[in-house]
């Protein structure tokens, strides 16, 4: 029977990758996609942009909306200190089952927390369900069209503190016009965009970074 493409990229993990070697997990993915076979991953070039934001803000507590296979979830969590938190939403079952094997495979279980199930059922369950007061980094990769209705539900429900930091992915391409729109004209953030690719090819994509101002 036919395989999926998560199932693909999962098999390619398990063949190239070292158990318990974060970096060697994204190496083996970025590899399949370059390779076999293109997968919306954020990639290496917009990954290396990811990774110095991660350094710089040093978060303890991290939001991704949308893992998928969890190739920016392992990136991001391979770079946090001992004690932080990353909590991923993802929907689809399937999906979730291949990030929870990629996440193992990486040796990441005990920081990352994979929660099944759409963002905005989760959002506003973060304090009560997970203790989570606010996220020092939030990481929007999921459909584009939820950026915005997600951004204000997460300002509703008082996620984010002075500080806080939007980092949002393909902003050009496939782009998030309405939410780029409300994010750069909003007094409440300052935002700074990263020019880059999208993943894997040469067309102009980039990532958005917005600092909550309180
Ligand atoms: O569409 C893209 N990403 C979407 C990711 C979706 C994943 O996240 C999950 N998901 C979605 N919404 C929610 C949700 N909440 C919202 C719904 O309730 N709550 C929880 N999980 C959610 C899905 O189940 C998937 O696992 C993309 C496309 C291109 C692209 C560019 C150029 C092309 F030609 C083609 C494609 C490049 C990229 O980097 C991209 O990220
Ligand atoms: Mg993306």
């Amino acid at each position: 029977t036919q395989t999926t493409r998560p199932q693909r990229m999962l098999a390619a993990v398990q063949k190239s990758a070292t158990r318990g070697d974060p970096r060697s997990v994204v190496k083996a993915i970025d590899q399949f996609c370059r390779q076999k076979e293109w997968a919306m991953n954020v990639g290496d070039e917009k990954g290396c942009i990811l990774d110095s934001v991660v350094t710089e803000v040093n978060p303890a507590t991290v939001l991704e909306l949308g893992t998928y296979c969890a190739y920016s979830t392992v990136r991001i969590a391979s770079l946090l200190p001992p004690d932080a938190k990353l909590i991923t939403l993802e929907f689809n079952p399937h999906n979730a089952a291949i990030a929870r094997q990629v996440i193992a495979w990486a040796g990441l279980g005990d920081k990352i927390q994979l929660v099944e199930g759409p963002s905005g059922d989760w959002i506003p369950k973060m304090k009560e369900k997970f203790g989570i007061e606010t996220f020092d980094l939030v990481f929007l990769d999921h459909w584009k069209d939820r950026y915005l209705p997600d951004t204000k539900l997460m300002e509703e429900c008082g996620l984010l503190r002075k500080g806080s930091v939007l980092l949002a992915d393909n902003v050009i391409c496939p782009g998030t016009p309405d939410y780029l729109e409300y994010i750069r004209n909003s007094p409440r953030y300052k935002s700074q965009y990263f020019r880059s690719h999208l993943e894997y090819t040469k067309v102009e994509d980039g990532l958005e970074k917005s600092v909550f101002l309180g």
